[in-house]
């Protein structure tokens, strides 16, 4: 189990799942909270029993099914309703028959809210405070309480913010999570308001903060200066409007900037891997510029920038990516300079150091191939094709010619369309000829182009086309515009990009099809 000294608390599923477009199965959110248990959070926020039927089944079968080794589970409510004893209110009555060891109550700590979201006064909702958390201490629960809105709160009525804290802490909540609900504030200020908690009452202070100004970590991180020993927040960071606190920022920030031991450095290793693998559940395409867990966080464009690396990869990152299991990237583009092109080429096996003329002849053909509207940066195949014809000779990924192709497009008498390609190719010492029908044209050039090389290089038989993708790119003046085609091809095993950029989208395609076509032979030979 975690240490109690300080507390990383995840509510992914409960605040992150209040994300506009998440809305996981029972099974997902057992498999989220077993990937988070393999950060090894403290605790983990379930969701809201009682409040429907969904979170209720999370938490029965979280009873038998999750076999947390490190999280213990909490149950997050609100307190009892106004002029209702908490030992009568079915929904308080949800949180204690939940089987959680820890409750989480949400609590109004700001008047305005009081008089117009509750309907009650200021004294009755100090009332729903004590009573709900005396209640579900007699019950033998542990209670945590956020304090809504607590610092728009402080800010309009500070002596009020301070009772409500006061109130929960003798009612006998562990600790008070201190709520910048509407996510607004700024460091200086939440860091004052926590420093103010901690001197003039005797609570434990948590911070539970939302992005709204883009500073929901940054504002933890201030209460956590000030003080504040418990800190919540969600995996990439999900949650309501702009989200909650990013907890894997959270955490690789305290553990490695500030110095605080939160997770176990094995657990953090693991965190890249995590966040991927909760978003593969979630169904949300991972944020790429994601701090240290992102696909991008790492990945290094700049000539200049892969010049230094070369030298010292310190040079341009903040920390080694391994530490929270990313990888180092460098990207291909306009931008290169030589040592991307050396770098990259270590990456994919071929050691460049010692030839300056060829890293110097691939880099002008990139750029060249870039100012007419290739981006090798999304399709390392066709990269590593280039690299290994400028090394080795074109013959090298010559694995076909091609003499001609063409494919038309064919509106049958029942309005479906058919496409069917006819390619010329020579392989092999002999030339052949075949087709292929598709339900568009870069279908059948695909199945004709396959068709054509089948019987003499069988591994084809195993690649699929996985995803295409098109951009129209301006001309410039008085040119005509360029269309290019991304194709993302797959062999059971390993995915690879291709790119081809032409006027024409189909010539695109093609160009596309023979360097997936070509990658996948000269990996199959390798
Ligand atoms: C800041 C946060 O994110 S807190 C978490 C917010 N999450 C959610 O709201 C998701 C789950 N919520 C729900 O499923 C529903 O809102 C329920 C089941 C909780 C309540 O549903 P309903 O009874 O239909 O009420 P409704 O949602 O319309 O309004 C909320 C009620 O709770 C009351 N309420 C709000 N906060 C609190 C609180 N901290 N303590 C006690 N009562 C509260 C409101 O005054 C309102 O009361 P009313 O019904 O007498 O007007
Ligand atoms: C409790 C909570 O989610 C909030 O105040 O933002």
């Amino acid at each position: 189990m975690a240490s109690d000294d300080f507390h990383v608390y995840d509510t992914t599923l409960r605040d992150g799942m209040q994300q506009e477009g998440l809305s996981p199965s029972v099974a997902d959110k057992l498999a989220i909270a077993r990937h988070l248990d393999g950060l090894a959070v403290g605790f983990i926020e379930g969701g809201w029993p009682g409040a429907n039927p969904k979170d209720t089944e999370f938490f029965k079968r979280a009873q038998t099914e999750l076999d947390l080794k490190h999280a213990q589970l909490a149950a997050f409510g609100m307190t009892r309703r106004s002029g209702v004893k908490a030992a009568d209110d079915p929904l308080v009555a949800a949180l204690r028959e939940s089987g959680a060891p820890i409750v989480t109550i949400v609590a109004k700590a700001h008047p305005r809210h009081v008089d117009l979201a509750l309907k009650t006064d200021l004294r009755e909702n100090l009332e729903m405070w004590r009573d709900t958390v005396t209640h579900l201490v007699a019950e033998g629960r542990r209670v945590f309480v956020d304090a809504e809105h607590f610092f728009d709160g402080y800010l309009l009525d500070r002596e009020y913010a301070l009772e409500c804290v006061r109130t929960a802490v003798e009612a006998g909540a562990s600790l008070v999570a201190l709520c910048d609900t509407n996510g607004g504030m700024l460091p200086n200020q939440i860091g004052d308001a926590v420093a103010d908690v901690i001197a003039t009452t005797s609570a434990r202070v948590g911070i539970h903060c939302h992005d709204d100004s883009g500073c929901a970590v940054a504002n933890s991180l201030a209460a956590i200066d000030a003080g504040a020993t418990h800190v919540q927040g969600a995996a990439n960071g999900y949650g309501e409007r702009t989200g909650n606190a990013n907890l894997f920022t959270v955490v690789a920030n305290l553990q490695l900037k500030k110095g605080r031991k939160v997770v176990p450095d094995e657990a953090l290793a693991e965190m890249t891997r995590i966040a991927h693998a909760i978003s593969e559940v979630t169904n949300v395409v991972p944020y790429s510029k994601q701090p240290y867990v992102g696909f991008s966080a790492f990945a290094h464009k700049a000539g200049i920038h892969a010049s230094a690396l070369k030298a010292d990869p310190d040079l341009y990152q903040h920390i080694d990516p391994a530490v929270v299991g990313n990888d180092m990237r460098v990207l291909v583009s306009e931008m290169a300079g030589r040592s991307n092109i050396e770098l990259k080429g270590r990456q994919l096996g071929y050691d460049l150091s010692a030839d300056r003329d060829a890293v110097a002849r691939i880099t002008e053909r990139v750029k060249e191939l870039e100012s007419r509207g290739h981006s090798f940066e999304a399709a390392d195949a066709s990269f590593e094709l280039l690299l290994c014809s400028e090394l080795e000779g074109p013959q090298s990924t010559e694995f076909f010619t091609v003499e001609t192709w063409r494919v038309i497009v064919e509106q049958t008498a029942d309005g479906r369309h058919v496409s069917e390609a006819t390619v010329k190719i020579h392989a092999k010492g002999e030339r052949i000829i075949a087709t292929g029908e598709g339900n568009g044209p870069v279908n059948a050039l695909d199945t004709a182009l396959r068709q054509a090389l089948g019987q003499l290089y069988p591994d084809l038989a195993r690649l699929e086309l996985v995803d295409y993708k098109v951009r129209i790119l301006e001309g410039d003046h008085g040119t005509a515009s360029r269309t290019r085609v991304l194709i993302e091809t797959g062999n059971g095993e390993d995915n690879w990009s291709t790119i081809g950029v032409e006027e024409n989208i189909v010539a695109a395609s093609w160009t596309a099809i023979v360097d997936a076509v070509t990658y996948g032979l000269l990996r199959a030979q390798r």
